[in-house]
Formats: C-alpha cells, structure tokens, sequence
C-alpha cells in the first residue's frame, strides 16, 4: 500500500505557479490537475476508456449523492466505488456539506451535524463529521474531504467567523474518526468567506489539527472572479508548500489560470460537462454556442486547434444537428471534447512551469483568446 504523498517538483521563477505529483495508492497524479465531476459515479455521457483516452487522471464523487442512493453500505458490499464504477484511477469525494446546502431541503446546523432533509424522497438524515469520513472510506476514495459548511456569500463577518470555527471543530473530529491505515487521504477545507484574516485564521486552525492536503472553500459561490483571486491570494501564503492547494469548484478556463498562477494544484467544476450538455463548447479561442445557426453547415471542427477524437471525426454542423435533434451522442460528443480542452489545457501549463515560460503560457493563452 503506497502511502499518500506530495512531492513538489518545480517553482516557476516568475510566478506561484508549480509543478507537482501526488502519489496515491492507485497511482500518481501530475499537477496542476483538473478533476472531472462524476457525481453519482459517472462523469455524465463519458465511459471509463473515454476519460482514459482524454487524460483523465483522478475524477471526483460526491458523498451527498451516493450516500442516498444506492447507499454507501451497498457500493461498499459490491465491491467499491472503483469496483463499481470500473474507474481504476484515483478519486476524490467531496464531504456532502456543499450539497447538502445546495440541494438538500430544511437543513438545521448543529454543533453535532447538519439535518436535513433528501431532495430525492424527503427523507430526514443527520450528516455529521463522522458519518462523512465514514461514508468516503465506505465508498473507498483515494482523498477524502473534511466534513465543513460551504458559507453562503455575501455573509456578516460574524456569521462567517463562528461558522469557520464550527467547521475547524468538524474538520478535528473527522481527522479523529479516520480508520487506521487505508490508504486514504483526508484534505482540510480552508473557510473565511471573503475576510483575509479570518482565513488566515481558519489555515492556522487546520495546520495545527494537521492533513494531507488543503482546500480553499467558499470559492466560486457567486463572488465576481476579482474576489476569488483576492481570496486565494489572502489565503494560499499560509498554506506549506510541500502540500498540495484544491480550490473546489473552479472554475472556468481562465479561472484555472489565474489560480495556477497564483499557487494552487489542483481543480474541479461541473463546468465542462455541464456547458456541453447546453451546447457550450469550450476552444482555444473562446467558447461557442453549437445551437447557433451560423454552425448550420460549418464543416470545421469544433477548434481546428484541438486534437481529440469529436475533432478530428465531426463537424460543427454535425454537432449542431445532434444538439438540435435532442440526440444522446450530442451530450456524449461535447462533453468528450470539453473535457479534453480541460485536461489539455492543464498538461499545457505543466509543461510551461517545467520551461519557466508560464508567463508567456498565460499571455498567448489570453491573446488567442483577444483575437477571435
Ligand atoms: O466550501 C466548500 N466545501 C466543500 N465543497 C465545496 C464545493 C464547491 N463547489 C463550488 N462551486 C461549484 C459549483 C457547483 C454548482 C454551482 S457552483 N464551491 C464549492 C465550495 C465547497
Ligand atoms: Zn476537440
């Protein structure tokens, strides 16, 4: 059993940006890293190979989902989420306190949990810090997220204060609940809304319980991208550089970047598999609307510059025509692509920080972009 570990390969010169890999169990993991959203065990319209063949090297569950249905006690008795879902890459669960706000109904925060009730059958669950940790080690996950409330922006200083210390006192008693020797990770998750102190605060709070790997919460909850970017330059400083930094949650192409730039390892968003479900493919040149009709009988690929499969063996107007036909092979055919944008974007930018060039890598990255 290989224990979880980061080494920190290279620092770029001229910016935050840096070049690591996580060892996990089930294998290594190159970063910066984009982890597609497999929320109920499926990246949406993606097979297994599909993601293989796109670069996908860890994907993302979540707690909240697969704890209602079909239940962790089942995925553990058949066998695992890997099992399961024939994913033998690492995954990540995130903890279900993010869902359980965003989805579940009549929620009660307690000092021992959050009660709430299933948006699937409105039955009532107390989902506790402890119940969380057990549920991703029942489901099997390489990393697993400390058990914290997602605070709502804009929200009062104070309520932003006591709901971080709540959160610091989960994240203690998930790292207490942990089963001995797994193989697993468990990452803190860094609150403090959009107060540079209190985050400050809530950091000194997690590296004395002590984890495996830190995230910044309370990100990408409606705040303009200046304020994301405020915050992780409030926050990243004083998280240790030999652990790797996961902003939840973000973000667009350019978001990915800026956050690069400014230290962090590793992402994750609903945002290329559910844009391409809308018909919103991601390009080197910016996004298209596939539902337009000036696609009607554009023969080009989706981007001329981009080398995956949807690229080299369809049309836009072919695509055009799924989307409009309502059919399947649409969500299927935008997601392969938009995922691979993604991923290729992330191995573009290790590749810059490996030169010392991802100054230039964000330049051209914003001037194709400028000149479409
Ligand atoms: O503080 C957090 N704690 C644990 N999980 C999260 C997940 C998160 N995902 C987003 N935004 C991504 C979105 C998903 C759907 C709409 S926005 N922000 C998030 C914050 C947290
Ligand atoms: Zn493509």
């Amino acid at each position: 059993m290989i224990p979880f570990s980061f080494d920190l390969l290279h620092q770029d010169t001229r910016t935050q940006a840096r070049r690591g890999r996580i060892h996990t169990s089930r294998g290594k993991i190159e970063t910066p890293i984009f982890m597609p959203v497999g929320t109920q065990a499926t990246v949406k319209g993606l097979l297994p190979e599909a993601l293989k063949e796109v670069g996908a090297q860890i994907i993302l569950a979540n707690t909240y989902h697969l704890f209602l249905r079909p239940g962790h006690q089942t995925v553990q008795d058949l066998g695992g989420l890997h099992r399961f879902m024939n994913w033998d890459r690492p995954i990540l669960t995130d903890s279900g306190g993010f869902q359980v706000f965003s989805l579940g109904q009549l929620r009660k925060i307690s000092e021992e949990g959050v009660l709430f009730q299933s948006h699937l059958d409105g039955s009532t669950h107390l989902l506790t810090p402890e119940l969380a940790t057990g549920v991703q080690e029942a489901l099997g996950a390489d990393i697993i997220m400390a058990f914290d409330e997602c605070i709502a922006y804009p929200s009062p200083r104070d309520y932003v204060q006591r709901s971080t210390d709540l959160s610091a006192r989960w994240a203690r008693r998930c790292k207490e609940a942990r089963r001995e020797g797994d193989g697993s990770a468990l990452f803190g998750i860094v609150q403090g809304g959009m107060f540079p102190d209190l985050r400050r605060k809530s950091c000194e709070d997690l590296l004395e319980i002590g984890f495996d790997g830190y995230a910044l919460g309370g990100l990408s909850v409606g705040e303009e991208a200046s304020v994301m970017y405020d915050v992780m330059e409030a926050t990243l400083p004083h998280l240790p550089h030999d652990h790797p930094r996961y902003v939840m949650g973000v973000g667009t192409p350019e978001n990915l970047i800026e956050g690069i730039s400014r230290g962090v390892d590793m992402f994750d968003c609903v945002m290329p598999t559910r844009n391409a479900r809308n018909g919103v493919l991601f390009t080197s040149f910016g996004r298209i609307s596939i539902k337009q009709a000036r696609y009607a009988r554009d023969e080009q690929p989706v981007d001329p510059a981009c080398g995956c499969y949807v690229c080299r063996n369809y049309s836009r107007a072919y695509l055009r025509h799924l989307y409009q036909s309502g059919e399947i092979l649409a969500s299927v055919l935008n997601t392969h692509h938009n995922i691979h944008y993604y991923l290729d974007l992330m191995a573009s930018a290790r590749s810059a920080i490996e030169a010392n060039s991802f100054v230039e890598f964000k330049r051209d990255f914003y001037h194709q972009r400028a000149t479409h």
